[in-house]
């Protein structure tokens, strides 16, 4: 008999899913130079965050995840159910997450948009392409749930102050900054042989020309909101983060991102979902042994 068991756990689709969740957050934490984030070189404008805390929130959402795709599973359809049963979890996954960060704030968006799009992916794991997937997390986005507390929360504040709605928006409308924006970049930046790294910073920065990321509102106001959109616009008109004038423009919008206080955290986590997204649609990690 061996001492121990080398054969790999197999895993249930739902761990799988959870994983691949997991997997997109650590990679976008640990992505860098990202313009004010948090990431391998430091906590860009954040005083109450760092890289070990956001793995550490990142690997706590695992059981939530998990439970997001059974419950999908069981329900097998977008309806009430699924989506009252999805905002249980999500706020139990919030709770898990501030027990772990010592109440910091570190992915409340990244469990709603990654909640959203891996319960939509275990409902249909054959229809994998973005947009189908997007689709019908945009289906469940738009149902009511009735048990969701009303906070006044910072993305509430910013929808009264500005009239925009964030990330719930985002998410009903089927998640356009990623599947037109962010995605589509990706793959050109990675056809341009741009490098992995350099393709991730570019599908970034995509998503940041035209969100309206209620963090960046809330923190810095509309000024905050036209630095980070027409800053993200420059490094790609200046070739991207795989040149050196995009380069010198990245450094100079993060640096100009810190001093206004202006966080683009909603635009990091739809950077999770794009990169969610991107090994769904390959198949990556989705169907083992599948080519
Ligand atoms: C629907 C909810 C997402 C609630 O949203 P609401 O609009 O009420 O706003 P917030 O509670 O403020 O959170 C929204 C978070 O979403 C991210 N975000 C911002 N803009 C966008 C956008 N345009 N599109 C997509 N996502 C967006 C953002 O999250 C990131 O930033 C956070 C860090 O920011 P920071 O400024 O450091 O932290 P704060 O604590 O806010 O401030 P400080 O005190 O530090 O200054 C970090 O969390 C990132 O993830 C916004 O924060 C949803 O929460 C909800 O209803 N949940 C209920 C559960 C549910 O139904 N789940 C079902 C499906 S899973
Ligand atoms: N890397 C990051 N830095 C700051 N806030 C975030 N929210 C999600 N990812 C983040």
């Amino acid at each position: 008999m061996h001492a121990f068991n080398l054969q790999p756990k197999k895993l249930s689709l739902a761990e799988r899913l959870a994983d691949m969740a997991v997997d997109a957050l650590i990679d976008e934490a640990d992505l860098s130079p990202k313009p004010a984030l948090v990431d391998r070189r430091g906590n860009g404008a954040h005083t109450d965050l760092h890289l070990g805390l956001m793995h550490a929130s990142a690997l706590s959402l695992w059981p939530a995840f998990k439970e997001m795709a059974e419950a999908a599973l069981d329900c097998g359809e977008i309806g009430l159910p699924l989506r009252e049963a999805l905002g249980r979890i999500g706020r139990e996954g919030e709770a898990s997450m501030l027990a772990t960060t010592g109440g910091v704030n570190t992915h409340r968006g990244a469990i709603w948009a990654l909640g959203l799009l891996v319960a939509a992916t275990a409902l249909e794991p054959e229809s994998s392409a973005a947009s189908a997937v997007a689709l019908r997390a945009a289906r469940l986005a738009l149902l009511n749930d009735r048990y969701a507390p009303q906070p006044l929360s910072h993305g509430a504040q910013v929808a009264q102050r500005y009239g925009v709605r964030g990330a719930r928006e985002e998410a009903q409308l089927a998640f356009p900054a990623v599947t037109g924006l962010g995605l589509p970049q990706l793959k050109r930046s990675r056809a341009a042989g741009a490098g992995e790294q350099n393709a991730r910073l570019d599908a970034l920065l995509a998503i940041m020309t035209t969100l309206a990321d209620t963090c960046v509102l809330y923190r810095a106001g509309e000024p905050g909101l036209q630095a980070m959109q027409q800053g993200a616009k420059a490094v790609l008109d200046a070739g991207g983060s795989a040149s050196l004038g995009g380069r010198r423009q990245l450094h100079a919008l993060d640096q100009q991102l810190i001093a206004l206080n202006a966080s683009p955290g909603g635009a990091a986590d739809l950077l999770a979902a794009c990169l969610f997204l991107d090994r769904i649609e390959r198949g990556d990690g989705l169907f083992p042994g599948v080519c």
